[in-house]
Order: C-alpha cells, then sequence, then structure tokens
C-alpha cells in the first residue's frame, strides 16, 4: 500500500496565468513567483508553492501531487504499482526540477484523473507573507487542502484510491438531486494526517477535472475577508457561506480561473483515525452552502 501524506501540491492549466496571477493575489491573499520552465508559483505556506499553474490552450485541472515520506516510500510506491499491474511514468528531469522534488511519478486512475507522487519537495522555507495579510494557511503535515475529483468510472477509482494509493475511508455522501433515479456517490478519504479528507471522488464527470480543491485558513474573519475580495473583484460565487455536516468547515465556494471551483474555509475536523467510525450523512450542511447560485 502506498503511503501518502498528504495534498501536496496540485498543477493547472490555464489560457491566461496572468488572471490566475491576479486571482491568487487579489482574492486567495496568497503570493506569486514565475516557476521555473514557464508558468507561476502560487505560494501560500512556507514552501515556494502549493499551486503550478501552466500556461495552455485550455482552462483546467491537470494533475494532483501526492507526498510520499522519503524515498524509502516512493519505492514501496513503485513495487505497489508494479504488484498491482497499474502502468507509470516517470517524471522528467524538467519536471521534478519545475514541482521541486527529488523524484516523481506519474499515474491515471481509470476516470483518467492524473496523480503524481513524489518526495522531497524542496524549499527555502521563506516566510509566507499575504499581499492580503492573511496570517497563514492550514497546511504542514496536513497537506494544502482537499481536492474532488470526478469519478464517473466510480467503482474502479474508488479501489484504486483505497488499494492501490492507500486512502482510507472517511465517509459517504449519496447525494439525491433527483429522488427518482439512483444517488450520485460522494465518498470522502484521508490519508495519513488528520484533516478530514484529503481527497473525494465524486460520480459525476465535470469538463474543468475537479470539482473543488479546498483550502483552510486560521480563522472565521479570513473566510469573511475572502468573501469581500470575491465580490471586490467580481469573481464567481459557486455556493453561499455555510458549515459542512461531516467535517464541520465553515466555507464559501467561488470559481478559479482554470474552470474548478475553490472551497475557502475554516475549523476542519481533526480526526485521530483509531477513534473515528465511517458513516453516511444525509445533509450537505448543516446551515447554508446554496450551491444553486452557481447554477444561475
Ligand atoms: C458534502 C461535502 C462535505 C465536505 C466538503 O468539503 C464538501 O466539499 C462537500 C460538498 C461536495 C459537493 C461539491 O463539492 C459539488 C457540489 C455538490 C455535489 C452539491 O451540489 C452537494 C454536495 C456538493
Ligand atoms: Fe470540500
Amino acid at each position: 500500500m502506498i503511503d501518502i501524506r498528504g495534498l501536496s501540491y496540485f498543477v493547472a492549466e490555464s489560457a491566461d496565468p496572468v488572471q490566475w496571477q491576479r486571482y491568487a493575489e487579489d482574492v486567495l491573499g496568497m503570493m506569486v513567483t514565475a516557476a521555473p520552465a514557464g508558468g507561476l508559483y502560487v505560494k501560500m505556506d512556507e514552501r515556494p508553492f502549493r499551486m503550478l499553474i501552466v500556461p495552455g490552450g485550455e482552462s483546467r485541472y491537470l494533475a494532483s501531487g501526492w507526498e510520499l515520506a522519503n524515498e524509502k516510500a516512493f519505492n514501496a510506491a513503485i513495487e505497489t504499482l508494479d504488484q498491482a499491474d497499474v502502468s507509470w511514468r516517470p517524471g522528467t528531469p524538467e519536471q521534478c526540477d519545475q514541482r521541486g522534488v527529488q523524484a516523481l511519478l506519474h499515474v491515471t486512475d481509470p476516470s483518467g484523473n492524473r496523480h503524481e507522487l513524489s518526495w522531497g519537495h524542496r524549499s527555502d522555507c521563506q516566510t509566507f507573507v499575504s499581499p492580503q495579510g492573511v496570517p497563514g494557511f492550514i497546511t504542514g503535515d496536513m497537506g494544502l487542502g482537499h481536492t474532488v475529483l470526478p469519478a464517473t468510472n466510480f467503482d474502479a477509482t474508488l479501489a484504486f484510491a483505497k488499494d492501490v494509493l492507500g486512502f482510507e475511508l472517511s465517509d459517504i455522501f449519496n447525494f439525491r438531486p433527483d429522488p427518482s433515479a439512483p444517488p450520485i456517490r460522494i465518498h470522502f478519504l484521508h490519508c495519513k494526517n488528520s484533516r478530514h479528507h484529503s481527497l473525494a471522488l465524486a460520480e459525476y464527470p465535470v469538463p474543468s477535472g475537479c470539482v473543488h480543491v479546498m483550502v483552510e485558513v486560521e480563522s472565521m474573519t479570513e473566510v469573511g475577508r475572502a468573501h469581500d475580495r470575491h465580490l471586490a473583484h467580481n469573481v464567481p460565487l459557486s455556493a453561499t457561506l455555510g458549515q459542512h455536516l461531516n467535517d464541520r468547515m465553515t466555507s464559501f465556494y467561488m470559481k478559479t480561473p482554470s474552470g474548478f471551483d475553490l472551497e475557502y474555509g475554516y475549523g476542519g475536523l481533526l480526526v485521530d483515525w483509531q477513534d473515528h467510525s465511517a458513516f453516511e450523512f444525509t445533509r450537505v450542511s448543516l446551515w447554508g452552502h446554496d450551491f444553486s447560485v452557481g447554477q444561475q
């Protein structure tokens, strides 16, 4: 089993990297620098980047970067992939340099989502200084947040996430927008950290390649201040402020320049997995989170 520590970074493609720079600095309150070999680094903690934006013809999510603890874990991951007959490609030296890692490999899950596994991130440990005065984002050994990926080939993708990548079930939501149709399954999965979920799989297609990415701040005030900035910069809202039932996160959702959503939240549960019992929940939120605003 692959021993993933957390969501290390994600890669997105944008036809307009300048728009991403404006969005990251002015709305998210993050720092932007030039990445090696083109593209942008979006920095939200002491690492050089947590989001890599590469220029391209389309606006979409490209890959999720998962962190392994060390070279031993990386080699064990290769063994697991080979034993499971999963094909993988090594990252090129250019890709390792651009992501700032010692070694990298690419795999694709049965729904076509791309995953990158790496170890040994490079860091100058430069202090994060937000252009919007955000004191900080909650990252560290919990990774940058969570990502929710489309999984139209649901059963095989879930099996891949659990049996190959080593994720474990946190809880289940069976979404029933149409009560007469079978539910759309969303499974929330965790890896080796106390964040409630680092990955969720949603049983519906998403053209941008991602449902959303969640980032977490240290206070409700910072969620409110980000909400003010989304309004000031006319960023489309995808869901109103609300609090999730399962991980107790208070958040709102807005569009990114790469077509997927970003959840900006505070107060997510820290889970001790020894004490956890997976369950099925039947309401998206304790209050708020009106997703119909994103349809308008
Ligand atoms: C239900 C839930 C719990 C914890 C989360 O961090 C979280 O993002 C969600 C929402 C999942 C999901 C979504 O993101 C896309 C729009 C969805 C399908 C809805 O319309 C309801 C549930 C939503
Ligand atoms: Fe989320």
